[in-house]
Formats: structure tokens, sequence, C-alpha cells
């Protein structure tokens, strides 16, 4: 892929996407990019008259929001990013902008209107290079270009363009639509290849890597024709008021400084290809081609990948973030003797963390390098970071790791591999029928909650609700993340008997007693009444048979306008990803993954009616039911 090359050197640096958008994040974590996710807030207020073309007001506010993060970040943030990635969407018809709609209405009017003609999707996208200075001011360059798609739709049936709206979809999505997920029925044709239909109207695909090619010299430029007259770039130095600006002689130039900056703490994760390495050549479709050195630093990768997963959570059982944490500026003999470990191995451990960018190592003269926390580990590793992945760390250790490794045969048998996995004294420990395997799964599950708890409680209006049932609630930790979003709200958490009877061990500091507890199973017991009901992580460990059952107790208990509220991880329609399900699904033992979807027409059969839906880029997703 051609973006490969120019991801590896992009590693260590700071690439923030000024977009909180799914897809945007989706269509570059699918190209390898690492980023942080800092939505701009720049309001999409330019007045569109000042604008000869169209793509013009996409390409300026694609620019504004990029840059309003470049410059808030040093301040909130106390860093200064690399690179600021933003973009913007519009949908044009007959001369007129379509942006969001603004409510339902506006959404008819914005489908009504592109219904049975050809229309444009324009994506404007602009780059900023940061470049700290010295004197701790900082030039901006920006890279700013737009990709335009012809899509057009079928005549639609006003049953048609009201299901769709309903649906929920088109509130956040250009012009009322996204082609990528239920609008894509809208579509009649489009100018483009299927791949495009992956990215429209958020960001065509072709645009995220021309948006990377720019930053690499070694990049080559789009060879079709067609590419190339779709493509528009400029470079501009872009002024600001709070730093002085300079503009970059020439592109290469700028591309060099994104490869060669130097940083203060070794990072083995910048270039691990040479330049001028010969590769071995491949025959692909019938020609004998070079791969690119991305497309074996992918394979190394994913080969790799089981050797960083056992080494995090290695260094995370032994306490190593925690101690760094607490004496940062140890040397590895020192780190040895503080986790009773071998001298060897525990040099080997800490420079495999450094390399995995969790650690920072710091050499002074003729001493030996002494080990720090990164940001990462401060943030998800120390046990009491507030949102810890530790617990979620020992749980994949203890019980995914085992489970993983007689993959074979669970892919040959299909069925569950517990106990082939676990000798049976691990297969209780590890069993949430003791103690200790309930804990830790409780810890694990905690962490998540604790991680994606507000993103969920914030999704949607709840405002209408009193009461809500969070059914398989465990700890708690959503109950009061909603309690929190939702001062009217008050919370049962329900759960197995001998769940509820652990859920002191995580109450917070200051419990809010707007979230209770009951005893029960959710497949046989009475439910509480609720106006509102929760399934967080609850159904994708079902098979339908028992969905079924758990709907319809839900459907009973609740009167006409009640809410249901599902979060899950809901598959792509295409069932192409995001891989987090889809390797999940590899070790669960009898539920299954499933799209947004399939989820609405699980739920639609027991009269829950998709009212939203919400793509998060916070592990989980989101579906907001009424009860018709
Ligand atoms: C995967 S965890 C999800 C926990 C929580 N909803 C979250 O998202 O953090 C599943 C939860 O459902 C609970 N559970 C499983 N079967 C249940 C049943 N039949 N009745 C009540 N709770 C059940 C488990 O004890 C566990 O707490």
């Amino acid at each position: 892929m051609v973006l490969n090359p120019v991801i590896s050197k992009l590693a260590g640096k700071l690439v923030v996407l000024a977009s909180a958008s799914p897809r945007r994040l989706e269509i570059l974590r699918s190209a390898g990019l690492r980023f942080e996710v800092v939505p701009s807030w720049f309001k999409e207020t330019l007045d569109k008259g000042l604008f000869k073309a169209p793509y013009e007001y996409a390409v300026e506010t694609a620019k504004q929001k990029a840059l309003e993060v470049a410059r808030r970040m040093p301040f909130k943030h106390l860093k200064t990013p690399d690179i600021v990635i933003g973009a913007d969407t519009i949908v044009t018809v007959d001369g007129m902008i379509l942006e969001k709609p603004v409510d339902k209405h506006d959404a008819y009017r914005m489908l009504s209107s592109l219904s049975g003609k050809e229309h444009s999707v324009f994506t404007g996208v602009a780059i900023v290079l940061c470049h700290e200075k010295e004197n701790e001011e900082v030039d901006y360059q920006l890279i700013d270009f737009y990709e335009e798609t012809k899509v057009k739709f079928a005549d639609l049936s006003e049953d048609m363009l009201w299901e769709y709206i309903n649906s929920g979809e088109p509130m956040d999505k250009a012009g009322g639509y996204g082609i990528q997920a239920l609008g894509g029925m809208l579509v009649d044709t489009s100018s483009r290849s299927d791949s495009l239909a992956t990215s429209v109207p958020t960001q065509p695909p072709s645009s995220s890597q021309a948006l990377l090619s720019h930053n690499s010299s070694s990049i080559p430029r789009p060879s079709s024709p067609c590419d190339s007259q779709r493509l528009h770039t400029q470079i501009t130095p872009t002024a600001s008021p709070a730093h002085k600006v300079k503009r970059e002689d020439s592109e290469s130039e700028s591309s060099q400084t994104l490869v060669n900056s130097t940083s203060k703490h070794t990072d083995n994760r910048k270039v691990k290809l040479h330049d001028n390495a010969t590769l071995p050549l491949v025959t692909r479709r019938g020609q004998v081609v070079e791969p690119t050195r991305g497309d074996l630093e992918r394979i190394c990768e994913l080969m790799d990948g089981f050797k960083a997963s056992k080494a995090l959570f290695t260094a995370s059982k032994l306490c190593l973030f925690d101690l760094l944490h607490s004496r940062p500026g140890l040397d590895a003999a020192q780190v040895a003797q503080e986790i009773k470990a071998s001298a060897k191995g525990t040099e080997c451990l800490l420079e495999a963390c450094v390399s995995l960018g969790l650690l920072k190592s710091t050499e002074k003269a003729c001493q030996k390098p002494v080990y720090e926390n990164a940001d990462l580990a401060t943030d998800f590793l120390r046990s009491d970071a507030s949102f810890s992945l530790h617990g979620y760390l020992q749980h994949c250790n203890e019980t995914m790791w085992p489970l993983f490794s007689h993959l074979e045969s669970a892919v040959q048998e299909g069925t569950s591999q517990r106990e082939k996995a676990f000798s049976k004294h691990m297969l209780q420990a590890t069993s949430t029928s003791s103690r200790e395997g309930k804990l830790r799964f409780m810890k694990a599950m905690h962490n998540i909650a604790k991680i994606t708890g507000k993103t969920i409680a914030t999704a949607f209006d709840l405002s209408t609700y009193k009461s809500a049932c969070d059914l398989g609630g465990c700890t708690g930790a959503l109950a009061y993340e909603f309690t929190e979003a939702h001062p009217g709200l008050s919370v049962t958490v329900f759960d197995l008997p001998a769940v509820v009877e652990l859920n002191e061990f995580f109450r917070p500091q200051h419990p809010d007693n707007r979230v209770s507890f009951v005893a029960g199973d959710f497949l046989k017991d009475e439910l509480p009444k609720a106006d509102l009901y929760i399934l967080a992580r609850i159904l994708h460990d079902l098979p339908d048979e028992k969905v079924h059952i758990l709907l319809s107790k839900i459907a009973d208990a609740c009167t006409a306008g009640c809410g249901l509220l599902l979060s899950e991880i809901f598959l792509d329609e295409d069932r192409r990803g995001p891989s987090r399900g889809l390797l999940q699904a590899l070790s669960m033992s009898e539920g299954k993954q499933r799209s947004a979807t399939e989820y609405s027409l699980l739920l639609k059969s027991h009269g829950f009616i998709t009212a939203h839906i919400r793509h998060t880029d916070n592990l989980l997703d989101a579906m907001l039911c009424i009860k018709a």
C-alpha cells in the first residue's frame, strides 16, 4: 500500500486528527497510522458566499479546524503536535452547499433535494506541520487539497426517506447521508470503485493516501491523469497571532524534518528498514513487483504482535509501570532488584518496552540508561491511573492468552477451548465461578467501562428518562457515569448475585446514592422496572436464542416510549472490521459479533425501533432504541 512507507516515517511523531468522525478515524487507522484525536472547536460557520467554488469552502474549513487544534494543543495539552490533520466534507447540488442537517426536517430537505440527481461530494483536507523552535515559538506550514466524488441517488420514495431519517444516521453527516452504512441504499451510482463506497461522504480513501503522501518525498505522486486532476494541492504558510510563522523552502525539506527531528529520548520506532535495502521481488497478478517497505513492516508487525502483547502483559504483571511511576530514573539493575527478576531479563524487557513506546530511556554520558514511563504508560498502565488497563491486561494474560494459544483447535472444532487451555486448577482460578476469577473478570470489565463509560453515557439525549436499569451492569462503573451525566436519572445495576456481592471492591470514593444494585439472573428472574434499559457488552456474548429470551423479557417490562440503550462493538456492515471486534470473536464461546443493522433487526423483532446509532472512537459503539 502506498501509505506504508510514510507511516513508518511518522513513527514517533505526534500526529493529531482534528476530527472525531469515526469514519476518518477508521480510514487513517486502517492505513496503519498512529495518531491522537483532538476534535476541533472551530465552528463551521464561514460565509459560503465568500468562496468562488464549493471546494474552496471545504478546504478553508478543514484548514481552520486543523489550525485551531494546532494552536490550542500546546496550551491545553502542554505538547506541540508534529502534524495536525483537518478535513471537512460537503455535498453540493444545484449550486447549494449541504452540510450536516440541524434536525430531521433539514435532513428531509437535503435528501429530497438529492433524490434522483447526480451531486458532488467534496472533501477538503488540510495538514498543518508544526515546527517547534528553540524559543518555543512554533512555525506552521500548511498543505491542503481536496477531492471530488460524483454520486447519483436513486429516486427516493417518501417512505424510504423517512425510514432512513428515523434511523438517526443522517444527523451527523454532510448532505444528510453516509454511503458506507445504511445510506448506501440511497445511492444509484457513484463515479468511483467500491473502495470509494467506504469513504463517501466522510473522506475518500485516495484523499487519505494523498493526505499522507504529501508528507513524504519518497512517495510517488498520483500516477493516473484522473487522480492528478482530482487532487489539488497548495502549500502555504499561515499566520498565527500567537506564533511567528516561517515558510519552509520545499516540501522535501519538510519531509526530512519529519524523519530527522531529534528527541531527548531513545525511540527505536522510527525507521526500521534502511532506505536503500534491497527487497525481494514478488509476483503480483502476473507482474513482478517490489513490495513496499511498508508491506514488510506490516507483515513483521503482525508476526511479532503476540510478542509485543506478551511483553506488555509481563511488564504490567511485574508492576513495572507502577514502579517507574513512583521512582522514575531507575537503571536496569535497580529495576531488576525491585521487581525481583534477573538483570539480563529485566534489561531486555525494559528495552523492548522502550521500542514499543511504553517507556522512555535517557542516557547520560558514560552512564547506564535510566528509564521512565512514556505518556501511554502513565495514562493507562499504572494500576492506580483513572483509566488504568491494569486489570484488563491481567485478564488478557491469564485468560485470553491461553485461549488464543488454542486458536487452531478452536477454529477446527468451532467450540470453546477453555478445558484444553486451562488445567483443572487454572480452570477454577480463571473461571468466573471462583471468587479470584470473578474479581479478575470484574476488574477487566471495570477498566473498559471506565474508559468508554462517559462516551456511552453522553452519546444520546436521555433527559426524558428518570430511571434506568443496567442489565449485567457488573461493578456499576457505567451506572455511575450515567448518573453523573444525567442529574435526573437513577440507575439500578442488575447482575448475578455473586457479582453484586463483590461490588463493594469497586465503589467510587464518593458513591452516588442514585445507583443501586439488585441481584438476579436476567434470563430467568423478573427485571427491575425502569424507563430505560441498558445492555452494555451483553448481547455479543449470547447466541440469538438467548438474545430473544432476554429481549422479550425487556419488552415485557417496557411500556411504549421506554428506551433501550445498547452498547457493543458494531461490526462494519460488510464485516470487514473493526479488527478488535473480529479478533474478539475468535475466543468467544457461544455469542457472536454483529453489525448495527443486525442488532437493529433483533431489537425490532421485539418492538424496539432504532432511533440513533453512534459509532464512537472509544472502544464501544452505541444505539438508542425506543419501544413502539
Ligand atoms: C461482559 S460483562 C459486561 C459488564 C458491563 N455491562 C460493562 O459493559 O462493563 C457481562 C456482565 O453480564 C453479567 N451477566 C452474565 N449473565 C448474566 C445473567 N444471566 N444475569 C445477570 N447478569 C449476567 C456478568 O456477570 C457480567 O457482569
